[in-house]
């Protein structure tokens, strides 16, 4: 299949981002890298994260976030959305879309959201019936898609029926999650293959972290197979809190350099989106982890 000739960004450091991190961070902080993210020309931003603030406290300002924001035209703030506690909250707050979160791993559906992946898609499906009531669009993410912290390797048949089943009940993309980086290129591809015998590769998205150094390589690997929407962190933020080592996703930067590269479009100033990282991670202490952040900032 030919590459596409233009991508959808979907930028998740507000949210996969910051959800791991030790020290709290204030929500101005929040609302001005959103804003800096929507400046750089991101279209879609997921924002907040309508979880338990017993389970991660770095999102418990989702409120004030979702309330504070100030709103770009034509951009989309969404919120994860794990129950419908959390999606009445997020309504409350006019959230336009939200993500609901599973995973083709018992043990880390277990440990994420605490019940097992055929409970998981009990409680998402009345998620979903309220959200579509409320007019607002659902995104379904299938956590360990290249293998899981605890159980290792994951079967691709087991990532295509999860990803069927949150696609069946009306999730309007399936966003595929290598949560511990451990993929390769063509472990991708297999992986793409069998989900996609159930789901138009238009309806699939690609969040992979990278742990391994493998992000890219693997970007490239899915992006040849038709894939079109890609997840990605600012500065590779990000962790997730229930794989233990887990590093952020992809560098927003450092995909789109690539992209840029290969005459993909994607509306983001490269410039721009590189002094976000540069701001973001001197603002909470962290290391830039876009390899073309640095580099940029080098200059
Ligand atoms: C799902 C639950 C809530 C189940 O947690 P639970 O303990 O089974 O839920 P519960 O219904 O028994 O409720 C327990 C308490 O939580 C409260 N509660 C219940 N729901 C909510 C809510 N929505 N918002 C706020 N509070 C809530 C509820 O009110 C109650 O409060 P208490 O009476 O004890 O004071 C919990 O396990 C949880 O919050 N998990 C969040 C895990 C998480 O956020 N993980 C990171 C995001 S996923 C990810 O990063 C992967 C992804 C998406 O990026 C893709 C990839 O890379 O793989």
């Amino acid at each position: 299949m030919p590459f596409p000739n233009a991508i959808r960004l979907v930028e998740v450091a507000p949210r996969d981002g910051l959800q791991n991190e030790p020290e709290p961070i204030d929500t101005a902080t929040k609302l001005e890298l959103i804003d800096r993210l929507g400046a750089a020309g991101i279209r879609y931003i997921e924002a907040a994260s309508f979880v338990s603030p017993k389970w991660v406290p770095q999102m418990a300002d989702h409120r004030d976030v979702m309330a504070g924001l100030t709103r770009r035209e034509g951009v989309t703030y969404s919120a994860l959305t794990p129950n419908l506690k959390g999606l009445e909250a997020a309504l409350e707050c006019g959230v336009e879309e939200v993500a609901v979160f599973g995973a083709a791993s018992e043990t880390f559906s277990h440990k994420n959201i605490n019940c097992s992946i055929a409970e998981s898609l009990e409680r998402f499906a009345p998620v979903l019936e309220r959200a579509k009531d409320a007019g607002v669009r659902v995104r379904g993410y299938v956590s360990c898609v290249l293998g899981c912290p605890y159980e290792g390797e994951i079967p691709p048949a087991k990532v295509a029926d999860v990803s069927k089943a949150l696609y069946e009940m009306g999730c309007y993309e399936v966003s595929l999650g290598d949560t511990i980086g451990t993929g390769t290129p063509l472990k991708a591809k297999r992986m793409l293959e069998a989900v996609a015998k159930d789901i138009p590769i238009d309806k699939l998205a690609a969040h992979f972290h990278d742990t391994y150094g493998q992000a890219l390589a693997n970007l490239y690997a899915v992006l040849e197979e038709g894939i079109a929407v890609i997840d990605s962190s600012v500065a590779g933020l990000g962790g997730c809190p229930y794989a233990k080592g887990a590093s952020g996703n992809v560098a927003s930067e450092d995909v789109i350099y690539m992209l840029n590269g290969m005459g993909i479009e994607s509306g983001i100033d490269l410039d721009k989106l590189a002094e976000t990282g540069q701001w973001i991670t001197l603002a909470i202490g962290r290391p830039n982890r876009s390899k073309v952040g640095v580099a940029m900032a080098a200059k």
